[in-house]
Order: C-alpha cells, then sequence, then structure tokens
C-alpha cells in the first residue's frame, strides 16, 4: 500500500518533484502559466444543493491578484457556463476580468474580457433523458427505503442523477448508476462519474478535450490544473503527459475521504478546498512579487 504525506488542516503538500518545483517556474515566468481550475470541490465546497454553490472568497481574491498576469486563467467545470457566471460574479464584481469558463466539459466557452459565448443546441436526446431519470429517481425511492431522496439536475445539454441528499448516497448511487447506464445506452448519450452523482450528457467532449482546447490556443511553458473528482482525471491525465514530455507542469488535487482515488492523480495534494485556497494564494504571492 503506498503511504502519501497529508497536507495539514486547510493547507497543502507536493508530493513530486514537479510539485515541488512548480511554484519557483510559476515565478520565473509567469506569463506563460496556463492555469486550469475545476469548479465544485475545488473552488467551491461540496454542499447538498447545487444551486447554493458558493466560491472560496480566498480562492477568489487569489485568482484575481493572477488575473491578466498568466497565459490565461480557466475554470473548467461539468456545470453550465451560466451557473459558474453566477457562482464567481465573473460580471459583475471586478477581479476576473480575463477568466475562460469551460462548460459542460468544454462544450460550452465564455471569454470575460470579449464576452463571447460558445453555446451549441441541445440535442433531442437530453429532453428524453430527463423523464427517464426522473422516473428512475422514483422507482428507486420505492424500491428500498435506503434509495429515497435522489433527483435530478437539469443543466439543458446534460442531466444528472444526484444522490447526495438520499438516505444512504453510496448505496443509491450504486444502485442507480448501472441502470444510468442503460439509459444513456439506449439514448446514445454519454455517461460522466462523480461525488455522489451520475451524468447523462450528449456530448462525448471532456475536461481533456477542453484542457487541450486552451493548449493549443495559448501555447503555454507551464501547465497547472486543479480538481477533485474523476471527471478532472482526464485534464489531470494530460498535465501527466506534459510533465513527462520535460515540461514543468502540477496536478493539483482537492482531497476528500468521498474519492480517495484522486491521490493517485496528484503532484500536489490539498486540504479541500481550503488546501486549494491556500495552494491559490502561495501560487499569487509567487507570481505577483517576483514580476
Ligand atoms: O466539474 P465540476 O466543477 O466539479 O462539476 C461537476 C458537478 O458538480 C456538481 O455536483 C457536485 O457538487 C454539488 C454541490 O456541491 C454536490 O451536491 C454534488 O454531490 C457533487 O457531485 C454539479 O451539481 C454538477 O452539475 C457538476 O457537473
Amino acid at each position: 500500500m503506498t503511504v502519501r504525506p497529508e497536507p495539514a488542516d486547510k493547507s497543502w503538500i507536493a508530493l513530486t518533484d514537479a510539485g515541488r518545483g512548480i511554484l519557483d517556474a510559476a515565478a520565473a515566468d509567469p506569463a506563460t502559466v496556463l492555469l486550469a481550475l475545476d469548479f465544485d470541490g475545488t473552488l467551491a465546497p461540496i454542499v447538498d444543493d447545487p444551486a447554493a454553490s458558493t466560491m472560496a472568497q480566498e480562492s477568489r481574491e487569489a485568482m484575481s491578484r493572477m488575473d491578466g498576469k498568466l497565459a490565461t486563467m480557466a475554470i473548467v467545470t461539468g456545470r453550465e457556463v451560466a451557473a459558474v457566471r453566477r457562482m464567481t460574479a465573473v460580471d459583475k464584481l471586478p477581479g476576473l476580468e480575463h477568466l475562460v469558463v469551460l462548460g459542460q466539459y468544454g462544450v460550452e466557452r465564455y471569454d470575460a474580457v470579449s464576452g463571447a459565448l460558445r453555446d451549441p443546441e441541445v440535442p433531442e436526446a437530453v429532453r428524453i433523458a430527463k423523464g427517464q431519470l426522473e422516473d428512475l429517481a422514483e422507482e428507486l425511492g420505492r424500491e428500498d427505503p435506503r434509495d429515497r431522496g435522489c433527483w435530478i439536475e437539469d443543466k439543458g445539454r446534460a442531466i444528472a442523477l444526484h444522490t447526495r441528499r438520499a438516505v444512504d448516497p453510496a448505496h443509491a448511487l450504486a444502485t442507480a448508476a448501472p441502470r444510468a447506464r442503460m439509459i444513456a445506452t439506449d439514448l446514445q448519450l454519454h455517461c460522466e462519474d462523480g461525488r455522489n452523482i451520475i451524468e447523462l450528457k450528449s456530448a462525448v467532449t471532456t475536461k481533456a478535450q477542453a484542457l487541450r482546447e486552451l493548449i493549443d490556443e495559448v501555447e503555454p511553458q507551464i501547465l497547472i490544473m486543479c480538481g477533485d473528482d474523476l471527471g478532472d482525471v482526464p485534464a489531470l491525465d494530460v498535465v501527466a503527459g506534459w510533465i513527462n514530455a520535460g515540461h514543468p507542469g502540477a496536478r493539483v488535487v482537492s482531497f476528500s475521504g468521498e474519492q480517495p482515488s484522486m491521490a493517485d492523480h496528484a503532484d500536489i495534494i490539498c486540504d479541500q478546498t481550503e488546501g486549494i485556497s491556500a495552494f491559490l494564494e502561495a501560487l499569487a504571492d509567487r507570481v505577483c512579487t517576483e514580476m
């Protein structure tokens, strides 16, 4: 069994040479850094109701300090762009004028600096899936009291079945996931697994493609991706390939016991969203003072 050092409360710790070297590398050449950040569980603490999520203020402040100083700073998320714009207050409060948001695993895009929005049409199959997942949530509760409390989040181009509010969230997810996968197969949709959630989405796009879109566009020298969940692994793997090719980079994981396998994808491990805030503050300190 691999024994990993654990970060102190609300802090972070580097596990690899890549992780140990990332602040020096970023401080030496901030304008070549591509910083990609997941939203839920990374910038925003996990809560029962996704509509009530709020971004950690410390992370927003650290990001604001770096805004415009890096090659690009982007939120790469499973959420809709509209939700992230609301929850970051990117259009209302100062500080994130250069932020890029890649939403719904990269299908949607918003560039704060220009106001450009990419928002393609939603396929009919997703609307059909919504009805079938609602029926499934009801059936689950009728069949087993442990699975009562599942609910459906409608994100337009994706529909998510949430089990966090179920009587036994892990049991409900284990029961729901294979049945949700069958619905996805029938409707030729794609599944995305996460923390007490299974999503059915129209596009096969993953966060790996979203991150590659930014890499191709920005041509960074230094690549940092922060995430917490299985949906982030494809993008973290892109960073692993980047590091293996000899470039400076780091996979920064917001770690919680809910998804322990994420430790296997980390160069830096953080104590949940507070640890991410501490890492972003350290990055902002180095990037801003040494310019
Ligand atoms: O890519 P992300 O930014 O991590 O978004 C992935 C999904 O996150 C949301 O669900 C998660 O956060 C909820 C609020 O804290 C929590 O209740 C749920 O259990 C988590 O799975 C969101 O609701 C989804 O739409 C996102 O796709």
